[in-house]
């Protein structure tokens, strides 16, 4: 092949690539259709916030939810939710390790919580309160605490903390396999 062809070939093989990844782009490792279950052409027609594409190959019908941005309260309530599970889970006799690893991640969110206008709330409302995690009860009761801080300045109803332990429970888990004391000895000692 002579320096021309060369060129030629290459050019031929990235405009292919190209398409190729335009018209499917790649997925990841998690995503559970293998390329023979790639639809060869998709028709999307919206109903309600699903739509449905078509699997020509399997005169099949799948129907894929696309995303749709996320509200500022559909996102805080997960976010509690998440905070209020860890406090549930947190161990009655934290390691110097957990203890700290809770106060940066506080810290995070309060920097990264992509709500700006909650992250910097937020940050005002750490440090006029410094998280307190010296044992499950003491974590759960400030995040309760400081939930109620952000509750009365948007307004809210503020939640009686002393029904914490009755509103946030453990992670269902079988032979309380995600208790962060039972399940890892390694990260006790660190
Ligand atoms: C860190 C953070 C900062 C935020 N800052 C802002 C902000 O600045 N501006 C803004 O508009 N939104 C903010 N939000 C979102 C806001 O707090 C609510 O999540 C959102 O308004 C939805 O409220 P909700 O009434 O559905 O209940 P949420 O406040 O989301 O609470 C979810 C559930 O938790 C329970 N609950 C309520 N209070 C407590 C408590 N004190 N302790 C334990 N359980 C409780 C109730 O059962 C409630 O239904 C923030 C969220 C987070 C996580």
């Amino acid at each position: 092949m002579n320096p021309i062809q060369l060129i030629f070939k290459t050019y031929q093989n990235l405009a292919q690539c190209i398409q190729t990844h335009v018209s499917h782009p790649p997925s990841s490792s998690t995503d559970s259709l293998s390329n023979h279950h790639r639809p060869l052409f998709s028709s999307t027609t919206s109903s309600g916030d699903q739509s449905l594409i078509e699997f020509p190959q399997e005169k099949n019908l799948i129907k894929v939810q696309f995303a749709k941005p996320v509200s500022k309260e559909e996102l805080g309530r997960s976010t509690w939710t998440f905070l209020h599970t860890l406090a549930a889970q947190f161990p009655d006799r934290p390691t110097r390790q957990q203890n700290k690893d809770v106060k940066e991640l506080m810290a995070i969110l309060s920097r990264l919580y992509p709500c700006k206008e909650c992250a910097d709330h937020f940050k005002e409302v750490l440090s006029a309160n410094p998280v307190q995690a010296g044992s499950q009860s003491e974590f759960s009761q400030w995040l309760c605490h400081v939930h109620n801080v952000v509750n009365r300045s948007l307004g809210k109803l503020v939640f009686p903390c002393q029904r914490v332990d009755a509103r946030w429970g453990k992670l269902e888990c079988r032979e309380r396999a995600c208790d962060l004391e039972g399940s890892s000895t390694e990260y006790r000692n660190r």
